[in-house]
């Protein structure tokens, strides 16, 4: 069993645990509807903005510990007062040492898309990351059919959630493209092997049509590599572990988008 297959099959487990204590109909109660989503898709657009989604995450399964103290409000207010466009929160607990209350402490702190970062194989978690006030949801086409895809993504927009669709390779992205889908992430990380190469998104940018925002997930390093996936397509660029590494993530991403955009002033002086 791969790594990714390890995390599905816990996942399903977890979510028949969370169900049999707090079944759908409770989790629809405590649901606001009237709540309006903030659009990761428009966040990404905005010329004020970096494109940077940037993500906090403790620890994964390729690197181990990461940040174990990190503190959520400081990190999310700082990450959007840097430029973040939006805000990536694992809620994942046992392979990377997210929970919910992450989630909604960021949203507690922040005026911005939240994508909420999980491994989705069931609609309950879709409703669950509703009533954690997260703005879109991941679907990973390596984790999922493509029936699935579409009914996931379907049943997000309904409740007025975007989805970020996650791919690495062309076959993935044929089979699990549909009408609501808002987001195309390919992901430079081998979710089976952990090998890291930004090839993945230059190989994929032109074969993913230009309706859906592109982003590139994984591995991004120095700010460089962001001029260098812009004139790819992306504008979307999500970004963990660069910023997390460091005890003040928030310091580390300020420290990086101001030296994108110099980079940015002097390719267009
Ligand atoms: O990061 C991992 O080791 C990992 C392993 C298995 C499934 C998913 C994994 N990561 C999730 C992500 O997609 C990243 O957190 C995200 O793209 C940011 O990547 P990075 O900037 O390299 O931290």
């Amino acid at each position: 069993m791969n790594i990714l297959e390890e995390i599905i099959a816990h996942k399903h487990k977890e979510v028949a645990e969370k169900r049999s204590l707090f079944p759908e109909k409770l989790l629809e109660q405590s649901i606001y509807y009237g709540s309006k989503s903030v659009s990761l898709r428009k966040y990404i657009q905005r010329e004020d903005k970096s494109g940077i989604i940037a993500e906090i995450k403790r620890k994964s399964p390729s690197k181990g510990m990461i940040n174990a103290h990190v503190s959520v409000e400081r990190t999310s207010i700082g990450y959007m007062q840097a430029g973040a466009s939006a805000l990536s929160v694992l809620t994942d607990q046992n392979y990377f040492g997210g929970k919910n209350e992450d989630l909604t402490t960021a949203r507690k702190f922040n005026f911005c898309p939240i994508l909420r970062k999980d491994f989705v194989v069931d609609e309950y978690q879709i409703l669950e990351t509703k009533s954690i006030g997260a703005d879109a949801i991941l679907l990973i086409a390596a984790a999922l059919e493509s029936k699935q895809i579409k009914q996931f993504a379907e049943f997000a927009k309904s409740l007025g959630l975007e989805t970020l669709l996650e791919v690495h390779n062309q076959q993935e992205l044929d089979a699990s493209l549909n009408e609501f889908i808002d987001l195309v992430g390919v992901n430079n990380r081998d979710l089976k092997s952990f090998e890291v190469s930004i090839e993945a998104s230059k190989s994929l940018a032109h074969a993913i049509p230009n309706e859906f925002v592109k982003v590139s997930e994984s591995g991004i390093s120095d700010p460089e590599i962001i001029l260098e996936l812009k004139q790819e397509g992306f504008e979307g660029f999500l970004i963990g572990e660069r910023f997390m590494t460091s005890s003040r993530p928030e310091k580390s991403c300020a420290r990086f988008i101001e030296q994108l955009s110099q980079l940015e002033k002097k390719q267009y002086a």
